[in-house]
């Protein structure tokens, strides 16, 4: 028996999901944390609404603040076309290294990047350090304490460019009211609320998705 929770989950998808197969992976994931272990994913309700903006919005880059096991990069990374990249930022190295077996056994290792360390650091190195010039969507799933901040960094680096799209989970639950208050009123963004449910639980949260208008 693994250790760690992340690594219990890690061992279920090697042992009963297909390898190569994204979709395998996702929905064992969610098999596992619905009826064995309850986890952190976005999970398949949330999911199914990431994946119809994901579609929507058609990215060639993609920002995700928050890997944890690589659900939703491995979820976001089966929709992307050939070309496209999304770079992950984890500042747990136990969950990146989990997160880097998961996609690489899902087969989408050669869109994903998993940067190690902190957002309020690696936001601002993403220009220099990893060649980004501005991304197109990013799917903010970290702390919700950061998410407002993080934001404000992704416009001073001018990372984030007239529409791009940004849809952060949790905003019901656990919630992230200061986030929410701050794109819904500076007057940059378009917002949309996605109303759902806590992954794998009947408690209420919800999706924001916030276009940016420019500067
Ligand atoms: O910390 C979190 N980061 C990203 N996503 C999360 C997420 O989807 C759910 C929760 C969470 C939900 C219920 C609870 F009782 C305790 C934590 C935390 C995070
Ligand atoms: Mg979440």
């Amino acid at each position: 028996m693994a250790q760690r929770l992340e690594e219990r989950i890690l061992e279920y998808v090697k042992q009963h999901a297909a390898e190569g197969d994204p979709q395998s992976v996702v929905d064992h994931i969610d098999k596992y944390c619905s009826q064995k272990e309850w986890a952190m994913h976005v999970g398949d309700e949330k999911g199914l609404i990431l994946d119809q903006v994901v579609k929507e919005t058609n990215p060639t880059i993609v920002l995700e603040l928050g890997t944890y096991c690589g659900y939703s990069a491995t979820r976001i990374a089966r929709l992307l076309k050939p070309g496209s990249r999304l770079l992950t930022v984890e500042m747990n190295p136990e969950n990146a290294a989990v997160a880097k077996q998961m996609i690489q056994f899902a087969g989408v290792q050669d869109k994903v990047e998993i940067l190690e360390g902190s957002t309020e650091v690696i936001i601002p190195s993403l220009k220099t350090k990893y060649g980004v010039d501005r991304v197109d969507f990013v799917f903010i799933d970290h702390f919700s304490e950061r998410y407002t901040a993080d934001t404000k960094l992704l416009e001073e680096c001018q990372l984030i460019k007239k529409g791009s799209v940004l849809l952060a989970d949790n905003v019901v639950f656990p919630g992230a009211p200061d986030f929410l208050e701050y794109v819904r009123t500076c007057g940059r963004y378009d917002c949309t609320y996605y109303p759902s449910h806590l992954e794998y639980s009947d408690k209420l949260d919800a999706l924001e998705k916030a276009v940016f208008k420019g500067p």
